[in-house]
């Protein structure tokens, strides 16, 4: 049988990963270059769900630790990035980093023992989040969880913001309505981005778009959540339905001390739009996609 997702631990007392038992710390070690720092999603006992952007194509798998539940520094076997993903595709439109398609698959040396802070979220079109949101199976189909977790509108979701020792959860309302084009055109206002004539060069199809003040102000992410999920709750049931991928508004950096303008928006790359490959690469999980 397929092990549930999207489940955690929601008393007073459950630790910051009995409840967020899904969340991974990420670190690359470059041998002279520092530690690079994301975050991921427990999806199946071998593989995490992160940001492509968070590896570099001479990234040695050894050079790559990731903290899973209380146990640090599981080996990474393999990396799978998304084959789409060409951080360098627009360079010669003198646009530095384009962030199409940013999602990778990391796979561990040895599979993850689930236990109460350690534990899958649950993907799309999966039959496990067909059971999380209570649906007929196999009647419904990916379509109904697109239908019913991406209404048209202001969608409540939240990502995870690591502060050791804690994980605090940010609520932010994804603009899939009306809101969705101002959201995308604030893209322009990123330091790297102002020499960008149309935003849909670099605000592509692939992306969800949340942050601003409009209906409410929205926190914002920093580069080290890069990889984190987009979670939507459903019955108390955990979804993942985006991959935090970039911002125009790094809220940790401390040059920008904590004035946050109301143009400060986060980009998460949409499992929706990349359901094929997951499917794929994660064909052996026995996670049920649709
Ligand atoms: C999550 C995240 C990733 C990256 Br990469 C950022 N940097 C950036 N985005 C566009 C160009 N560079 C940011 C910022 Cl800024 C805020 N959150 C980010």
């Amino acid at each position: 049988t397929l092990s549930m997702c999207g489940l955690s631990l929601s008393h007073k007392t459950a630790t910051p990963l009995e409840k967020n038992p899904w969340h991974i710390s990420i670190k690359v070690a470059r041998p002279g270059k520092g530690v690079e720092s994301c975050k991921g999603a427990l999806v199946s006992p071998y593989f995490v769900l992160t940001a492509a952007h968070c590896f570099d194509i001479n990234d040695q798998a050894h050079w790559i630790t990731v903290d899973v539940g209380k146990t640090t520094s599981n080996k990474v076997v393999s990396l799978f990035s998304h084959p789409d993903y060409n951080i360098g595709k627009l360079r010669s439109e003198r646009i530095s980093e384009f962030y199409d398609y940013d999602v990778a698959l990391v796979k561990l040396e040895k599979r993850v023992t689930f236990s109460p802070e350690t534990r899958p979220i649950c993907l799309p079109c999966t039959e496990g989040t067909t059971r999380a949101l209570r649906r007929p199976h196999p009647k419904t189909s990916c379509q109904d969880h697109e239908r019913q977790l991406l209404k048209v509108g202001d969608v409540p979701s939240f990502f995870v913001h690591e502060k050791k020792p804690a994980l605090e959860r940010k609520e932010v309302l994804i603009k899939n309505g009306p809101k969705k084009w101002a959201c995308q055109a604030d893209a322009k206002k990123a330091t790297i981005y102002v020499n960008v004539t149309d935003v849909a060069q670099v605000v592509t199809p692939r992306f969800l778009c949340t942050g601003g003040i409009e209906p409410v102000v929205d926190p914002n992410t920093c580069k080290g959540d890069s990889g984190g999920p987009l979670i939507i709750t459903q019955n108390r049931r955990y979804i993942q339905v985006g991959v935090i991928s970039w911002g125009v508004f790094d809220v940790c950096n401390l040059k920008n001390k904590g004035k946050v303008p109301p143009y400060a928006r986060d980009f998460h790359l949409n499992l929706f739009t990349v359901l094929p490959w997951l499917k794929e690469k994660l064909a052996e999980e026995q996670l049920g996609f649709l």
